[in-house]
């Protein structure tokens, strides 16, 4: 038996939402009509918090047999996939993790895997994750724009997509430019850290995820050396109104003429070769925000020791990259370059 408001059927849709609004309706039972009347399944547990005849004057409880709903889950990709290509998934040719970038969903799946089941597998992705295309990362990312080719899988064959992390949009190209939604937690962790006093130098900016979460500086130059990432970028600035703060440069890294108090090197694999340009950037006690891949974090640090008078602020691991290896994440404060 289930306690049910008891209403006319006319007063239903009223009751109902006032008892849903306060956590009072029981969504595992249905509600049923009987000749005049509905009878509103209860909450019982949060019916003990509240007296419901201040909330409804005229309601009647009443104790009624109705059973329980049905409530059919759609099975997520993961769990197909788990029990349709365990194997393969043991051998580390098929990923269960994926990316979605704004309505598009990129899968990890070997090239050894046969192409009439990576689309089977592109199918099954697209029916049940929320999207409008799949694809495959068909190579790593590689090459000074740090991109990585894809295999169109199912729906949309499109790579243009608006993706949203951290309250901002960015328009992205995954086919162009480099973009990875896994560091959306790190670009928060900077955010927070940024002053209205801060000029940021974003010396590998891509579409301008970092540069944008600092909107709060006072001003931001945002480097790349691909044109698409900064057609992208001038996007980006635009559509999240930032054009009296951010400035686009399209150049080397190691050719602009800029200074700024915190500087962002977000070139993981090849960021060392940089650290030279990044101290002649930031003013003393300023701060670099180093992004490195390794398995600890005492390179990193003995290489800045060795060239300038610091001290590390924070570390963290920001991604896995390979097996025993990282993307870290090291922020320097620069007593002396
Ligand atoms: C790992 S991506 C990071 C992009 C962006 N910060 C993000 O989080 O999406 C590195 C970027 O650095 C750019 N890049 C590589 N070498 C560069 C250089 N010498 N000067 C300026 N940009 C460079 C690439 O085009 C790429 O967009």
């Amino acid at each position: 038996m289930v306690l049910c408001a008891k209403v006319y059927a006319k007063e239903g849709e009223k009751t109902r939402r006032l008892l849903l609004e306060n956590k009072l309706l029981n969504k595992n039972y249905k509600i049923v009509k009987e000749g005049d009347f509905l009878y509103i399944p209860l909450n019982e547990e949060n019916l003990k918090n509240i007296n419901l005849k201040d909330l409804i004057p005229n309601i009647e409880i009443v104790e009624k047999d109705i059973k329980k709903k049905e409530i059919k889950r759609k099975p997520s990709f993961r769990e197909v996939i788990s029990k349709r290509f365990r194997k393969e998934i043991d051998e580390g040719l098929i990923a269960l993790s994926y990316d979605v970038i704004g309505d598009l969903v990129i899968l990890q799946i070997s090239d050894e895997i046969d192409e009439k089941t990576r689309k089977e597998i592109g199918e099954i992705a697209y029916k049940l994750i929320p999207c409008k295309g799949v694809f495959r990362r068909k190579s790593e990312v590689k090459g000074e724009f740090r991109v990585r080719e894809l295999e169109h899988l199912a729906g949309e064959n499109r790579t243009l997509t608006l993706h949203k992390e951290n309250g901002y949009r960015l328009w992205v190209d995954i086919a162009k430019v480099y973009f990875s939604p896994r560091l959306g937690g790190e670009r928060a962790r900077i955010m927070k850290k940024v002053s209205l006093d801060d000029v940021v130098v974003d010396m590998f900016a891509g579409v301008g995820p970092f540069s944008i979460a600092c909107r709060n500086a006072k001003k931001i130059y945002a480097i790349d050396i691909n044109p698409d990432a900064i057609e992208l970028l001038k996007r980006n600035i635009k559509l999240n109104k930032l054009e009296h703060k951010i400035i686009p440069i399209l150049s080397d890294a190691k050719d602009v003429d800029v200074m700024g108090n915190r500087v962002i090197m977000n070139l993981p694999k090849y960021s060392h070769k940089f650290i030279d340009k990044a101290l002649e950037i930031v003013n003393e006690g300023g701060v670099i925000h180093y992004y490195t891949i390794g398995s600890d974090f005492d390179e990193a640090i003995k290489l800045f020791e060795k060239k300038c008078d610091c001290k590390v602020l924070e570390k963290r691991i920001v991604k896995s990259y390979a097996p025993r290896e990282y993307v870290l994440a090291l922020d320097f404060k620069i007593l002396k370059n």
